[in-house]
């Protein structure tokens, strides 16, 4: 038995998996089903356009395993490819031009660009109704106040996850570490809105390792590799690991690891997600899921 308040473990205890890899193939079948309804309704079939600038090899896969699944789920696709030298005018043309197609319910700008171009700028550019990264400021400042709007894919993964896991958070405290627009911050506030006690850690957090030591439910999404340890973890805590770096290891491979030293983590927690196959799947079902999400306003004025 593991749970949060446990203060000693057996010492063969290993935390038990959080498979996002499976939950995300699941949510995808879902997904597919209210597509194909949603077209039997409206004889329209969601969009999404995904636009790349440059030509980072590590985006390209992501953006490509976007399109792949966008078209499983029964949606349509729309890659734009745009050279390192896109001016900022340009982008916010084509921008403009995905904001009045009809075809096109969602509209993703790959993070980060370039040197030159303003990613605040630009993802405001994006019609609140279509931006399905939650990123701009009006879905950004509904999310705070509690009213209803896109959220970022990232944190929406990890909630569900949480809520598959937990059921019921509320009491419970959650420590955030990383305070992004991306994931930390709209993280924190998810968490918030299910009752949690929520603490961010982040740069300048004083004792982060003390903080989170305190974490029933801990969300680490920092960028920095195996940053918490293993003596970070309460006994029993529910460990979100967001991060994903990708290494070269001795014999020449390349591997992914997340921002918590996994093998430590596992002796200590009560659930943990692996990476890969832990909160990345994640992020890119709850891109289709916000594509229908986003088609379901434009045609139907709400998403219920
Ligand atoms: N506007 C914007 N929105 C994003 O959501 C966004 C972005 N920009 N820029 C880059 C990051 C990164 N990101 C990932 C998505 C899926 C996996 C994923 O599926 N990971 C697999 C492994 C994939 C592999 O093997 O490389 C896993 O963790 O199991 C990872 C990372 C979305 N991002």
């Amino acid at each position: 038995m593991t749970n949060a308040s446990s203060s000693s473990l057996p010492s063969d205890h290993q935390a038990s998996l959080i498979d996002g890899k499976g939950f995300a193939a699941k949510m995808r079948q879902h997904i597919r089903e209210d597509v194909l309804a949603f077209h039997e309704k409206h004889g329209v079939t969601p969009g999404l356009a995904v636009i790349l600038v440059g030509n980072d090899p590590a985006s390209e896969v992501y953006v490509r395993n976007k399109a792949v699944q966008t078209h499983h789920a029964g949606m349509r696709s729309f890659m734009h490819m745009l050279p390192e030298n896109t001016s900022e005018a340009e982008l916010l043309a084509l921008i403009d031009r995905l904001n009045k197609d009809p075809e096109i319910h969602g509209i993703l700008v790959q993070l980060p660009l370039p040197n030159g171009l303003d990613g605040r700028r630009v993802t405001n550019a994006i019609l609140p109704e279509k931006d399905v990264d939650g990123l701009g400021e009006i879905n950004a400042g509904r999310l705070a106040v509690g009213l209803p709007s896109l959220i970022p894919c990232t944190p929406l993964g990890c909630l569900l996850l949480l809520r598959d896991q937990l059921g019921d958070m509320k009491g419970q405290h959650a420590v955030v570490i990383g305070a992004s627009n991306l994931v930390g911050k709209p993280m924190a506030l998810l968490l918030l809105a299910e009752g949690c006690t929520v603490s961010i850690a982040h740069i300048h957090t004083r004792d982060t390792a003390a903080l989170a030591r305190q974490a029933d439910i801990l969300v680490v999404a920092t960028g920095c590799r195996e940053l918490v340890r293993g003596d970070w973890i309460k006994p029993g805590a529910t460990v979100i690991d967001v991060g994903i770096t990708r290494i070269k290891t001795d014999d020449g491979k390349t591997r992914l690891v997340g921002d918590v030293a996994f093998d430590e983590a596992v002796k200590v927690a009560g659930r943990i997600t692996p990476v890969p196959g832990g909160v990345g799947p994640m992020t890119i079902a709850c891109l289709l899921k916000n594509t229908l999400t986003a088609a379901k306003l434009q045609l139907e004025g709400s998403a219920e």
